[in-house]
């Protein structure tokens, strides 16, 4: 029996994977509260995630009506890109700082400028800086808070985090890494001179945790915790890896030739390579897989926050915003969102807000104002699609996966405004199926257990979640997006 958790940006689910009959045997979640304030500032307590994984491991066992004692392994995927800063006592000096805070933009800038703009990041890095990535947020902190960021004994990811609670070890791996803007995805190693340009007093060798390779395990749960979860006290504990690393491997993608797409809070694009990845696109996120290769990718920051954002403001709930945006026609009758409410990566304008064009006396009903963020959100992934251009040559299927996944008008429209089928795995959470998986090959690989044969085992598809792209629909949105693209263009000038 083996254990993934997936401690996302709304919350920590677990699941419960019986690798030996190739079933999932249930999954559980607790939710967490963001902490938002002015300025894009986005945080979260750690302590919160412990909580949340405890929570929902009690209750994803009782649910499989499994015995802890049964488990022998676990895999932690995580939201990418948090600072998790930690005192000599293990304690966080400041609360997580997460991939969607953008109050650290012009450290962005700063970082950028010193690093030698986006050549010198692709030199040095492999990839161009966001002001999501890990960087910012400390360079941030070294500014605001320098009591705090004197007492920093180590840096950490979310996921990270998590396994130091579980083994007592800091350490990291390569897919996770990728995203601190101080790693060489290209090499797979921490880029020490980049880690002193941003944090001059910090001794890097000290703070920064030890790179493992994907199947290596990050320890054994240490007993104290094995106590509290009633574990076994041999129970290993896999790298794991941040959460698009994660639901690719609980979606299959190992191997080149599927696209993984992600309805969260943020909209993830990715697929597979073998070899390191040099697109030199600013906004293509170069990083590494959790599986020993590599994984280009593109992040949106407002999928389901910002559909939440106006379902919320009509009081509709999950079944009802669905039905509201079916009943409108594709295109919202003119209206068009750009959903920038938190400010995005992916076009890159951190610093933007969202607007509402098009609006006529005559279109400005519920119906359209819901299809049209939908619209918006799905649209922002499409321009992200074609950003990666021939990364993506080939797939001719999307693994559909996160929370708005199980919205059949969102996977429809996704397959039509891609043009592409689309299909979700059986189970909810992807990324904590790929944590239970990772889990799995990190304690059998000895055996001959390949990380391949796990996924072509435990990865099923729902049937029923297929959506295929239709030619009249495809050309519907077409007109929609051109729109789209060009409100993009005049009010933000050129984006790509
Ligand atoms: N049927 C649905 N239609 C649209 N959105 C949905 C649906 N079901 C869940 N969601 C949204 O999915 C989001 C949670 O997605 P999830 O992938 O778990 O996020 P994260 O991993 O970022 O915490 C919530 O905002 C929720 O409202
Ligand atoms: O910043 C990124 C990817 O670069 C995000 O995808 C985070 O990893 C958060 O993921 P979700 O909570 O939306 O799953």
């Amino acid at each position: 029996m083996y254990i993934g958790v997936d401690c996302g940006t709304q919350s920590t689910k677990v699941v419960v994977v019986d690798v030996e009959q190739g079933l999932i045997r249930g999954e559980a979640s607790r939710p967490h509260h963001l902490d938002e304030g002015e300025n894009g500032r986005r945080e979260q307590a750690p302590s919160e995630w412990l909580a949340a994984l405890k929570g929902a491991f009690f209750e994803a066992l009782e649910r499989a009506d499994v015995d802890a004692r049964q488990v022998r392994g676990i895999g932690v995927s995580g939201q990418q890109h948090g600072m998790v800063a930690l005192d000599a006592e293990g304690e966080p000096v400041y609360p997580a700082k997460l991939w969607c805070d953008t109050e650290t933009s012009a450290h962005n800038s700063d970082l950028m400028a010193r690093l030698g703009g986006e050549t010198g990041c692709l030199e040095k890095l492999g990839l161009v800086l966001q002001t999501g990535y890990t960087a910012s947020k400390v360079a941030w902190l070294r500014d605001h808070h320098p009591d705090a960021y004197r007492r920093i004994d180590s840096l950490l990811l979310p996921h990270d985090y998590l396994n130091f609670w579980l083994t007592g070890n800091r350490v990291t791996e390569a897919g996770d890494a990728s995203g601190t803007g101080y790693f060489d995805t290209q090499r797979r190693r921490w880029r020490l001179d980049v880690f002193a340009e941003i944090a001059p007093e910090l001794d890097a060798q000290r703070v920064l945790p030890r790179l493992l390779e994907a199947h290596e395990p990050a320890g054994v749960v240490q007993s104290a915790v094995a106590a509290e979860l009633g574990l076994a006290d041999d129970v290993v504990v896999s790298s794991g890896g941040g959460d698009n690393m994660l639901g690719a491997i609980g979606t299959g993608n190992i191997t080149p030739g599927l696209i993984t797409l992600s309805l969260g809070t943020s909209g993830t694009v990715c697929a597979y390579s073998p070899a390191p990845v040099v697109c030199d696109n600013a906004m293509v996120a170069n990083f590494c897989s959790s599986t020993g290769g590599w994984l280009p990718l593109i992040c949106t920051m407002n999928v389901t926050s910002a559909t939440t954002r106006v379902r919320e403001l009509f009081g509709l709930d999950l079944d009802a915003f669905g039905e509201c945006v079916a009943s409108a026609p594709i295109g919202a009758e003119g209206v068009t969102v750009l959903p920038f409410f938190n400010g995005e990566r992916v076009p890159m304008l951190p610093e933007a807000s969202a607007d509402f064009l098009g609006l006529t006396s005559l279109n400005t009903t519920q119906a359209n104002l819901c299809r049209a963020v939908m619209e918006g959100a799905t649209f922002g992934l499409r321009y992200g699609l074609e950003l990666l251009g021939d990364l993506t040559a080939g797939a001719s299927q999307i693994r559909l996966i996160g929370g708005g996944a199980k919205s059949a008008v969102w996977r429809q429209m996704v397959a039509d405004i891609t043009n592409t089928q689309v299909i979700c795995p059986e189970i909810t959470d992807a990324a904590a199926l790929g944590g239970a998986l990772q889990a799995a090959w990190c304690d059998q690989r000895e055996v001959g257990v390949t990380l391949d044969a796990l996924c072509e085992r435990l990865v099923t598809l729902d049937a029923q979640s297929q959506a295929d792209p239709d030619p009249a629909r495809v050309a519907a949105y077409q007109t929609a997006y051109s729109r789209y693209y060009r409100a993009l263009n005049q009010r933000h000038g050129q984006t790509d």
